[in-house]
């Protein structure tokens, strides 16, 4: 593999006694979408910040390229990475702020004109090009940011939660238009956001934080199916966790004992051995419901409490004779038809292999 445009080692940030990010390692590749993810005050503006210059590092190590950026300030940085939520000039236009950089650059007016034009379109903004930005809404002073930003094309761009004063239809339609640019132009982008749907729908690779640690970092769909601890799988998606006893592996197949009864899990790479206490997890959508009792290794009965409609799936909540919650996601239609009242006795069943067991003591 060809060497990480960043890395980050050891990176720590600390304002006074408070560790805002603790011991990260993170490389970030070339043409990569990166998406930085978790709730509010987990440390991803500050990781953002250290990377722009903004905020120096504590301990370790930020390179670009490999070379050494700890104490490099943002404009004295020779590699183009542009930091989306820079504010704009409020006494410009839509036009003349997206031109600002070009104009920096020494690029002829006509062609600056063109340009900006051209990207105010893409951001489908073009009609406010000449008003003020100060009479701009939220939403659209985002879009006229991201075209002053885009207009650069740099090698690197850093955004802070550029979708989140839109309305929902227009962060689908701009989260079609941003990785489409993202791919055509080949910028690295890191994105932070607090919205799974938009990290996991755009990022080729997400970061999860927690606490000023990361908590996992892979491709939204090692993520989303294999969450790597208790943290990832109650932060993201809709999980059914369980817990338990370690009993004898077979190919492939690890048993635990857990007070709901004995499943099976897949084994993990690093098998915890026997009699150890141990989670794994099953989606919420790779659990299957039925009326009888059904032929499968992992079964259990339960009783269904309620159900929550999101378009055409359905997520169903229902006791088990623990008294655990499960959650099972499925289509609207396929619920219809069993015919199904709060009180039902049901049976739940899953695949062993749709187990995932997570790290242990997480
Ligand atoms: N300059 C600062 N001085 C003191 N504490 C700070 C400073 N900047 C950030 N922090 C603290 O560091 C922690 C991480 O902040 P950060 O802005 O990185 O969080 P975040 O994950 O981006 O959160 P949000 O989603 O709310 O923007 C927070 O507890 C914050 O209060």
């Amino acid at each position: 593999m060809t060497e990480p445009l960043v890395t980050f080692r050891n990176v720590e940030k600390r304002f006074d006694d408070f560790v805002a990010v603790r011991d990260m390692t993170l490389d970030i590749h070339e043409g990569e979408f990166l998406a930085i993810m978790g709730s509010s005050g987990c440390g991803k503006t500050t990781t953002l910040r250290m990377l722009a210059g903004l905020d120096t590092p504590s301990a370790g190590e930020i390179r670009i390229e490999g070379r050494l950026m700890n104490d490099v300030k943002p404009h004295e940085r020779d590699t183009p990475l542009v930091w989306q939520s820079l504010a704009l000039f409020p006494f410009l236009t839509a036009r003349e702020n997206v031109e600002f950089g070009l104009k920096m650059r020494g690029v002829a007016a006509d062609e600056r004109k063109k340009r900006a034009l051209d990207w105010l379109d893409r951001m489908q903004i073009v009609e406010f090009a000449d008003r003020n930005v100060a009479t701009l809404s939220g939403g659209q002073k985002q879009r006229v940011a991201l075209a002053r930003s885009l207009v650069m094309e740099p090698q690197m761009l850093l955004l802070d939660e550029p979708l989140s004063a839109l309305d929902a239809n227009l962060v689908i339609r701009m989260q079609g238009v941003l990785t489409r640019l993202q791919k055509e132009l080949g910028i690295t982008f890191v994105y932070v956001t607090h919205s799974q749907s938009e990290a996991f729908a755009m990022a080729d690779r997400v970061v999860i934080m927690s606490q000023g640690d990361i908590a996992q970092v892979g491709s939204p769909k090692d993520i989303y199916r294999t969450p790597a601890n208790r943290f990832v799988a109650e932060f993201v998606g809709r999980n059914n966790i369980f817990t338990g006893k370690t009993g004898g592996s077979d190919n492939g197949k690890t048993k635990v004992s857990t007070l709901q009864g004995a499943f099976l899990a897949q084994t993990p790479d690093n098998p915890p051995g026997p009699e150890k206490q141990v989670s794994f997890t099953v989606s919420a959508d790779l659990m299957t419901l039925t009326l009888t009792e059904p032929d499968a290794d992992n079964k259990a009965k339960a009783t269904l409490i309620s159900e929550e409609f999101i378009g055409s799936v359905v997520t169903v909540f229902l006791e088990g004779q623990a008294g655990q919650e499960y959650k099972v996601q499925m289509q609207e239609r396929a619920l219809a038809e069993l015919d199904l009242s709060p009180g039902a006795d049901v049976w739940l069943s899953w695949e062993a292999e749709n187990a995932n067991m997570l790290e242990t003591g997480s």
